[in-house]
């Protein structure tokens, strides 16, 4: 029995449609794409259908897609041609993820014996042109991510009926999935540490490759297994988060990887568009002024006070009510960053400086940002050890100020090049390496690649 076309179509989507959906039948010969690893023929196999993981093809059914209706639904029957098993829970086929681009299963690869992530694309023009950018992408990283340990691998890619499959490694959940699931209990500064050497890495990488920023950063990492343990605590969870759970998850493995390169881009001197989720948002994207790498680095490190606080650093959906608040904790913007403001933004400033309070959109406004602590009350509240270094860290304190990082590069570069090759570590070195990491956006590809090529 063909399993996809025995689906009630009625359960998937319900709005009136001009024809009926093309079904997903493999005797369909799609246009196969040259794949990473497996170089699959698309459409070339039997289709199979697991008995074990779906005992009964016809009450199966997949949460929320009725409202979505894209990528086109019974399951493609192509994954199974390819040998791809769509995991079923209880009658419920495991979508792990949902994003602006399309969803994405869980699945069982016979012929490695992996799970794999696929991200189905949905068949619109940008989103596809979107989708090649992050195949295009994945495949220049994976030259410099030595071993895959930092960005996720692409194991294949097929395009099939105008709809792109991606298929990816499966990682475990992401850092905030996790943070949700404990209760906002905090991480331990060291892992904090860790994580935060690891993104650099991860951004290091990128600049390789003339990635100019990753830019939806905040969301799209994950740790590479699930796996954790459960320890009996109290501490270390933020009280409007304070529920009865006494015990908090502690992740078996320090090791995360960035996903999601779809909106990516590559080095280009005109960037001006508003990037990056929001509350990771860097002041030169709110002001309009062209962003780079050090955009990244700038929610690293909002991402990592997040970590340790549980609460998001910035939380705020107004550009004028955001720019204050990082005034409130950073210290002022440079007068230099608020002078170069075009007419987009110049309603944020008023002779030179940020138009606040006089420009607040209410008093609880006003009220609510002089509660925000200042950055390094705000660590030293939540960490125990370490609180110095990484204020540090994040404040770049030893150059000066917190706008202005990589104005000196003496010293630094050995911090960048520990830890592009992961050796030992510290506090210190991820400091130097968020200095280096934004003085190279200063410098051409061509002579980052030959610093790191000399010295490995
Ligand atoms: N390799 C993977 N392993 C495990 N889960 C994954 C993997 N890739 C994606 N996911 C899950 O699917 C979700 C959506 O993936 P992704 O961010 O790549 O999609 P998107 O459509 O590009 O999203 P966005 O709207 O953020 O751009 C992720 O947040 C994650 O939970």
């Amino acid at each position: 029995m063909d399993y996809v076309t025995e689906y009630p179509h009625s359960y998937m989507d319900r709005r009136p449609k001009k024809r009926p959906r093309l079904d997903w039948n493999p005797s369909h010969t799609p246009r196969a794409q040259s794949g990473i690893y497996y170089g699959q023929e698309v459409g070339n196999s039997s289709s199979y259908v697991h008995s074990r993981l779906l005992p009964d093809h016809d009450n199966i059914y997949v949460k929320g897609l009725a409202q979505k209706g894209s990528p086109p639904w019974p399951i493609p029957s192509i994954l199974f041609s390819l040998n791809f098993i769509p995991v079923i829970a209880d009658k419920i086929l495991k979508k792990i993820g949902e994003g602006t681009f399309g969803q994405v299963l869980e699945c069982w690869d016979r012929e490695p014996k992996e799970f794999v992530a696929i991200k189905i694309i949905r068949s619109i023009k940008k989103y596809r042109e979107a989708a090649m950018v992050e195949v295009d992408m994945l495949q220049l990283l994976g030259r410099y991510d030595r071993g895959g340990s930092r960005c996720v691998q692409l194991r294949n890619w097929f395009d099939y009926r105008n709809h792109i499959f991606l298929v990816f490694e499966k990682l475990g959940p992401s850092l905030f999935d996790f943070l949700r699931k404990n209760s906002y209990r905090t991480f331990q500064v060291d892992l904090v540490c860790e994580i935060g050497r690891q993104l650099l890495e991860c951004i290091a990488c990128s600049c390789m490759i003339c990635v100019s920023s990753i830019r939806t950063l905040s969301p799209n990492i994950l740790f590479v297994s699930g796996d954790y343990i459960k320890m009996p605590d109290y501490k270390g969870t933020p009280w409007s988060h304070r529920d009865r759970s006494f015990y908090k998850r502690l992740s078996k493995s320090s090791s995360i990887k960035v996903i999601d390169f779809g909106s990516a881009a590559y080095e280009r001197p005109d960037h001006n568009y508003i990037v990056s989720t929001r509350h990771y948002r860097a002041p030169e994207v709110i002001l309009g002024l062209g962003w780079s790498y050090p955009c990244d680095l700038w929610s690293v490190g909002c991402i990592l006070v997040e970590l340790c606080s549980g609460e998001a650093l910035f939380q705020t959906h107004e550009n004028l009510e955001h720019l204050a608040m990082m005034e409130r904790v950073l210290g002022p913007l440079p007068s230099q960053m608020l002078k170069k403001v075009d007419r987009h933004a110049e309603k944020y400033v008023r002779r030179g400086i940020l138009d606040w309070p006089e420009g607040a959109t209410s008093r609880e406004s006003i009220k609510s940002l002089m509660k925000l602590p200042r950055l390094q009350n705000l660590v030293m509240q939540h960490v125990d050890h370490s609180a110095g270094d990484l204020i540090d860290l994040l404040a770049c304190h030893r150059s000066g100020h917190p706008f202005s990082p990589g104005t000196d590069s003496r010293g630094y570069k050995r911090g960048c090049i520990l830890v592009c090759h992961r050796s030992c570590i510290s506090f210190s070195y991820l400091y130097c390496s968020l200095k280096v990491l934004s003085y190279l956006a200063f410098l051409r590809v061509e002579d980052i690649v030959s610093e790191v090529m000399c010295l490995l």
